[in-house]
């Protein structure tokens, strides 16, 4: 199949359990739960996104023949600082959007695997997940069913009106994280995630911490 890419990026993970990890990030073109554009967003599902996931414009952006060709691509930004296997490092790709399981496939998770990837994504958690994922992150949003209920991570933004944490607590996640939303009331919001977390242990707090070090 042909997938559409909005950009890939060689950054550190900034969120989440593997925060501080280098991955190469690539980013799928288009969302279930808002088009992408500002026009739309009053009337999305999704209203508080912070990303820009139309076209494949970015950088390495691109449509993608094949599996081979995308895993190909995405394993040209792993750096190599020498020869020794050890400091290469576990490769790592993040597959996110957008929504990357409207895209992503097995033919595509065995390529990269092809690759000597380890496979994390960032999901909406509205479509089931293939088989493979090594570190899947869950976000549900108030509005979308939520049809994915296991994975490793389940990530909040948090204060969402309609999504009261206590509710997801007895999903099948190894962690669980609040993430303060980004927007006009991120300094009320991350305090408001914090005396969560202190006051319910089982939720850790997720800095969005490429945004505190200005980072892709
Ligand atoms: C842009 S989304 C793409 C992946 C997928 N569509 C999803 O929503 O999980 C990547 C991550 O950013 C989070 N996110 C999006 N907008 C945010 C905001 N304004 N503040 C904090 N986190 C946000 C999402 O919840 C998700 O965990
Ligand atoms: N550095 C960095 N870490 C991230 N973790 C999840 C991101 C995303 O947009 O899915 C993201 C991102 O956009 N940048
Ligand atoms: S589901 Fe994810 S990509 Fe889609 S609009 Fe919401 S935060 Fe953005
Ligand atoms: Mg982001």
């Amino acid at each position: 199949m042909t997938y559409s890419v909005k950009e890939i990026f060689l950054t550190l993970q900034g969120e989440g359990g593997q925060a501080g990890r280098a991955a190469v990030f690539c980013r799928f073109t288009g969302c279930n739960l808002w088009s992408g554009r500002e026009e739309d967003r009053a009337k999305a599902i999704c209203q508080f996104c912070d990303t820009d996931f139309i076209g494949t414009d970015g950088v390495n952006g691109g449509k993608f023949e094949n599996a081979a060709e995308l895993a190909a691509t995405i394993a040209s930004f792993w750096p190599h600082p020498t020869q020794d296997a050890k400091a290469t490092g576990q490769k790592l790709v993040v597959f996110t959007g957008g929504e990357p399981l409207l895209q992503l496939d097995t033919t595509l998770i065995d390529a990269m695997h092809a690759q000597g990837f380890s496979i994390a994504v960032e999901s909406n958690g509205t479509v089931t997940a293939p088989a493979g994922i090594d570190w899947l992150c869950i976000s549900p949003k108030a509005g979308a069913e939520l049809v994915q209920k296991s994975g490793t991570e389940l990530k909040l933004v948090f204060p969402q009106p309609d999504i009261d944490p206590a509710a997801l607590e007895n999903l099948d996640f190894q962690h669980f994280w609040l993430q303060p939303m980004d927007g006009p009331q991120q300094a009320a919001n991350t305090q408001a995630a914090i005396e969560y977390c202190l006051t319910h242990p089982l939720w850790g707090l997720s800095l969005q911490t490429h945004k505190l070090i200005g980072i892709p």
